[in-house]
């Protein structure tokens, strides 16, 4: 469950750093400050901490820089390769947002540009499970595309259009980007508080603090 997509990341584990860094036309708004999204996420973990979906390891990187004991799970072999061989001592396992085996208690998780390849059944049914596994405090720190309603999604969809992005506007319609008010709710249902914090114009930081 959740890793229809994790076969488009085969062709792009090769070129994914250089559509971070701003090369990739199409993809530059939604990368725009990517170093910045991804130390906003690494400042506010803390303790043990779990990421999904690393790909190449740039946040890896920093929440290891921080000095954190860090759990990584990566649906894609070769992403999953590519951050193990940067990063010898990291503890990198085949595992996604719904399906890891977890055997220390952890205090924080983090994802960035990942959490979309969930439905939102799926992102209500995972905000469970990370509430079951954290202490009172404990916190997910996500970043990712994510629209303010419904109709700014579909606002966005015609600007893209009109820019002649064919393949963010495909992935932005295949992939199941949601709304802040739906995050929030099944957030809240599951025990956190949550506060959004926009990093540019697709991203957002999603902070919730299990109650
Ligand atoms: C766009 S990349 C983001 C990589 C990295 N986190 C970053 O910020 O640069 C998305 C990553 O999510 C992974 N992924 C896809 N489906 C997933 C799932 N269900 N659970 C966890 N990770 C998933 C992909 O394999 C890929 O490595």
């Amino acid at each position: 469950m959740g890793r229809e997509f994790v076969e488009i990341f085969d062709a792009w584990a090769d070129s994914y750093d250089a559509s971070v860094s701003g090369q990739d036309e199409e993809y530059a708004a939604v990368f725009e400050h990517y170093d910045t999204i991804l130390e906003e996420v690494a400042a506010k973990a803390i303790g043990h901490t779990i990421e999904f979906g690393p790909g190449t390891g740039n946040l890896t990187e920093k929440l290891l820089a921080k000095g954190l004991d860090v759990t990584a799970y990566e649906p894609n072999n070769a992403m999953r390769m590519r951050t193990q061989e940067r990063f010898h001592a990291l503890n990198i396992s085949d595992g996604d947002f719904l399906d890891f085996e977890l055997k220390e208690h952890p205090d924080t998780f983090v994802s960035t540009y990942a959490f979309h390849h969930l439905t939102d059944e799926e992102k209500a049914k995972a905000a469970k499970i990370y509430a079951s596994k954290l202490s009172t405090g404990g916190q997910i720190i996500f970043a990712d595309t994510i629209f303010e309603t419904e109709e700014a999604k579909l606002d966005q969809w015609k600007k893209v259009e009109q820019q002649g992005y064919k393949n963010l506007l495909e992935d932005l319609k295949r992939e199941y980007y949601t709304t802040i008010p739906v995050m929030n709710e099944l957030l809240d249902e599951a025990g956190f508080s949550t506060s959004f914090k926009r990093l540019n114009e697709y991203v957002w930081l999603i902070h919730s603090v299990k109650k």
